[in-house]
């Protein structure tokens, strides 16, 4: 590659203060924020328009350059981070930020690929609707990130993933082509649906640059509960009791065990124990509903209240005010962060059946302590959607490096385990450069075989994203 040369060309094509190519200014692009990769990068790209995109991507292909889509670069599976190789250029979406249309009366908002989570549900909010998506990150993801991981996060339950909630996307192809996939019709019953192949894509066929997207109503009553339970089995139950009773109006169900919360009580800023006695498991629990009319409280009290009786539950506290509310959830969205104070941390991201959590769980538990004694799990997470974050922390004083040693090995027992249940060794995080080799052990040679036509037939020349995904 000669970047000097190629870095005055695209200074040519989108501005040169939009081509980052001293340390200081890439040095932000190139750190994963849970310190698993230290990318290289000749140079950061910044368009601020489709067809600034359009023209980088037409450059590079024309040049055999490779391209790394970057959106918020909140990624969990190291997809945004270029190879240490240097080979690769980041094109980071950020300055795509605007707002094209809101529809309130049809329920659509169309927004650029950069925009912050966290504006687009105040936007939404603004017009009296909602836009569900919702994860620990949305203060900094981007929505073309969240799209092109499919992200899941904490409101699946009640709306699905972000596949389930675009209607419509405008992509940029590797040759630098423009596709305007941008509707927002609820029926389009016209052949292939292209736009599934870009979404949950992790960029590897085409840059995501625009999305129409679903928006609902907004929740006039919401409530939460923060409930202690000494089993995982006592929080499934309360959780079928949920679902069967409240069905879409329980719009959050989130486990958590007591060293999690522990770890926020000690690390989390603003974050405090809201029960008094101490629980080996918890549940964040919400119910909300778009009418006004509807008896939320009383049937979040008149659940919780059976499941007590029943012994299901221990204790449980209710919210009191949206203040709270939101108190409650800064535990739930901070306990991925606080396990970087604890030292090392093995990830699984994984998903069984909702009804095989338990057995799950306790067949992972006894695994790992066994092969590393006195390893800290701490499994949380999307009880309700079957996964779960099954991430183990180091024993108190040990050395980080050694433990981090035990990674592909503790992989290797946990995604067994995942196995024998028929789940997911990537539920929602995807598979980016962490899970690359993985893929091979839980896909069929059919399947990686029409996932490789379909990555020839967007990307011949292996520019985007590339080493990614397959
Ligand atoms: O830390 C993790 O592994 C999970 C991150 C995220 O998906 C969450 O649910 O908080
Ligand atoms: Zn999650």
């Amino acid at each position: 590659m000669e970047p000097n040369r190629h870095a005055a060309q695209f200074a040519e094509l989108i501005g040169a203060a939009n081509v980052l190519t001293s340390p200081e200014d890439k040095a932000p692009y190139l750190i994963e924020w849970r310190d698993l990769y230290q990318g290289v990068t000749p140079m950061v790209l910044r368009p601020g328009t489709t067809q600034d995109v359009s023209a980088v991507m037409k450059y590079a292909s024309e040049n055999g350059l490779k391209i790394v889509p970057q959106g918020g670069n909140t990624g969990l599976v190291g997809g945004q981070i270029p190879l240490e190789n240097g080979e690769e250029i980041v094109l980071s979406l950020g300055r795509m930020n605007k707002v094209r249309a809101v529809d309130p009366d049809g329920f659509t908002i169309t927004v650029e690929s950069g925009a912050i989570l966290e504006t687009l549900q105040h936007e939404a909010e603004k017009v009296d609707r909602l836009f569900p998506l919702s994860l620990g990150a949305q203060g900094s993801c981007q929505i073309g990130g969240n799209i092109s991981t499919n992200a899941g996060g904490t409101a699946v339950l009640a709306y699905g993933n972000t596949r389930d909630l675009v209607l419509g996307l405008e992509v940029v192809l590797a040759n630098g082509d423009i596709w305007n996939g941008l509707r927002t019709l609820r029926k389009d019953n016209t052949g292939y649906d292209l736009k599934q192949l870009f979404i949950g894509g992790e960029g590897t066929l085409g840059i995501i640059t625009a999305a129409s997207l679903k928006l609902f109503p907004k929740p006039k009553k919401l409530e939460a509960a923060f409930v202690g339970l000494a089993n995982p089995l006592a929080a499934l139950k309360l959780f079928s009791k949920a679902k069967a009773q409240a069905g879409p109006v329980l719009t959050g169900f989130e486990i958590m065990p007591r060293v999690g919360l522990e770890f926020c009580v000690s690390h989390l800023q603003g974050a405090r124990d809201p029960l008094e006695g101490t629980h080996d498991w918890y549940v964040l629990m919400e119910l909300s509903s778009g009418s006004e009319a509807f008896p939320v409280r009383d049937l979040l009290e008149s659940i919780l209240g059976e499941a007590f009786e029943a012994e299901l539950v221990e204790d449980a506290a209710f919210a009191q005010s949206m203040q709270q509310v939101q108190d409650f959830w800064h535990i739930r969205h901070g306990m991925s962060e606080v396990q970087k104070e604890e030292g090392g941390s093995i990830k699984h991201d994984v998903s069984v059946p909702v009804a095989s959590i338990p057995d799950f769980l306790a067949k992972a538990i006894a695994a790992v302590t066994e092969f590393v004694p006195n390893c800290r799990p701490v499994p949380f997470g999307h009880l309700g959607d079957g996964n779960i974050h099954f991430n183990v922390s180091q024993p108190i004083g040990a050395d980080k490096e050694a433990y981090l040693a035990n990674w592909d090995a503790m992989n290797e027992i946990v995604h067994g385990i995942v196995h024998d249940f028929n789940g997911s060794i990537s539920a929602e995080h995807g598979i980016g450069r962490l899970k690359r080799d993985l893929l091979k052990g839980v896909k069929s040679e059919l399947e990686l075989d029409l996932m490789q036509r379909v990555k020839n037939a967007f990307d011949p020349k292996g520019l985007l994203n590339p080493g990614r995904v397959l």
